[in-house]
C-alpha cells in the first residue's frame, strides 16, 4: 500500500474492528485505501486490557442499567492514535453535531481524525471532556455502537478528497452542496413497465435538459424539503423555474 501526496489518516477506535471492512473493502473508498489515498487504521480497546479476562466496559457509577467503556483501555487506545499522528478526536454520539454534506466537507480540510466508536451506554464524562474535540450525530436515534455512523463519516468525508471519486461520479456532491435534493435519474429501457424517460433527456438538447434537471431539483427540494428551501437564496430565474413547477403540480 503506497502513500500517496493527498493522503488522508482515519483511526477508528472500535471494539468491533472487523465491522470496518464494509468501508475499507468495498466501494469508492475500498478503492481509495487500496490506492493510498485513505489510510483506515482500527485500534481495539481490548487490545489495552491487563486482566485475565480482558475487560473493556464497566459499571456506572450511581447504578442504573446498563455498563459503560472502561476508561483505562480506551485511554491508552486514543493515546496511540494521537502517537500515530495528531488528529481531531470525534465522539459519534445521539449528543452529537448533526453530520451533513456541509460538515462533511469541513472534515475533509483536516489530515487525521479519530473516530470513537462507543459501545454499551457510552464513555466516562471525565475522558470525553478531557479527549474528544467534537460530538457528531447521524441522526435522533440509537444504535448499538458508534461503529455504523464511524463508518457513515468515513464514507461521507473520504468522497469528497481529491482524486477519490472519479470525474463522472463527482456530480451528485454538487447537488447537495448546495443545498438543492437531487434530480430524478433515469437509464434503460426507454420504456419501462410503460412509463417513458421525459423527453427532454433523450433531446440533446443540453442547456434546456440542464435547465429541466435544475427546475426538478428545486421543484422535488420543494415538495420534500421545504426546510432546506427556505434556507436557500433563489435566483431570478430559479423562482421562476420553480413557480412553473408548482403551477404544474398544484394539488
Ligand atoms: C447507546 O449507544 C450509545 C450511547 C452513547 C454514545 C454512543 C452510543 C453508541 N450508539 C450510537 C452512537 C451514535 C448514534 C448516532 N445517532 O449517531 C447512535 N447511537
Amino acid at each position: 500500500m503506497n502513500i500517496s501526496k493527498s493522503h488522508f489518516r482515519f483511526t477508528a477506535i472500535t471494539l468491533f474492528p472487523e465491522m470496518f471492512t464494509a468501508v475499507t473493502e468495498h466501494g469508492v473508498v475500498g478503492r481509495a485505501v487500496k490506492k493510498g489515498k485513505v489510510c483506515v487504521d482500527l485500534i481495539n480497546p481490548r487490545d489495552f486490557t491487563t486482566d485475565k479476562h480482558r475487560t473493556v466496559d464497566d459499571r456506572p457509577y450511581g447504578g442504573g442499567p446498563g455498563m459503560l467503556m472502561k476508561v483505562e483501555p480506551l485511554q491508552k487506545a486514543i493515546t496511540s492514535a494521537k502517537a500515530i499522528e495528531p488528529g481531531t478526536v470525534i465522539y459519534l454520539s445521539p449528543q452529537g453535531q448533526r453530520l451533513d454534506q456541509q460538515l462533511a466537507y469541513q472534515l475533509s480540510q483536516k489530515s487525521h481524525i479519530i473516530l470513537i466508536a462507543g459501545r454499551y451506554e457510552g464513555i466516562d464524562e471525565r475522558l470525553l471532556v478531557e479527549q474528544v474535540d467534537m460530538e457528531v450525530s447521524l441522526g435522533d436515534f440509537v444504535l448499538s455502537g458508534g461503529e455504523i455512523p464511524a463508518m457513515a463519516l468515513i464514507d461521507s468525508v473520504s468522497r469528497l478528497l481529491p482524486d477519490v471519486l472519479g470525474h463522472n461520479e463527482s456530480a451528485i456532491q454538487d447537488s447537495f452542496v448546495d443545498g438543492l435534493l437531487d434530480h430524478p435519474h433515469y437509464t434503460r429501457p426507454e420504456i419501462y413497465h410503460d412509463a417513458e424517460v421525459p423527453p427532454v433527456l433523450l433531446s440533446g438538447n443540453h442547456r434546456q435538459i440542464e435547465t429541466w434537471r435544475l427546475q426538478q431539483r428545486l421543484g422535488r427540494t420543494w415538495l420534500k424539503r421545504p426546510d432546506l428551501l427556505a434556507k436557500k437564496a433563489l435566483t431570478s430565474q430559479e423562482q421562476q423555474l420553480l413557480e412553473e413547477f408548482k403551477k404544474q403540480h398544484r394539488i
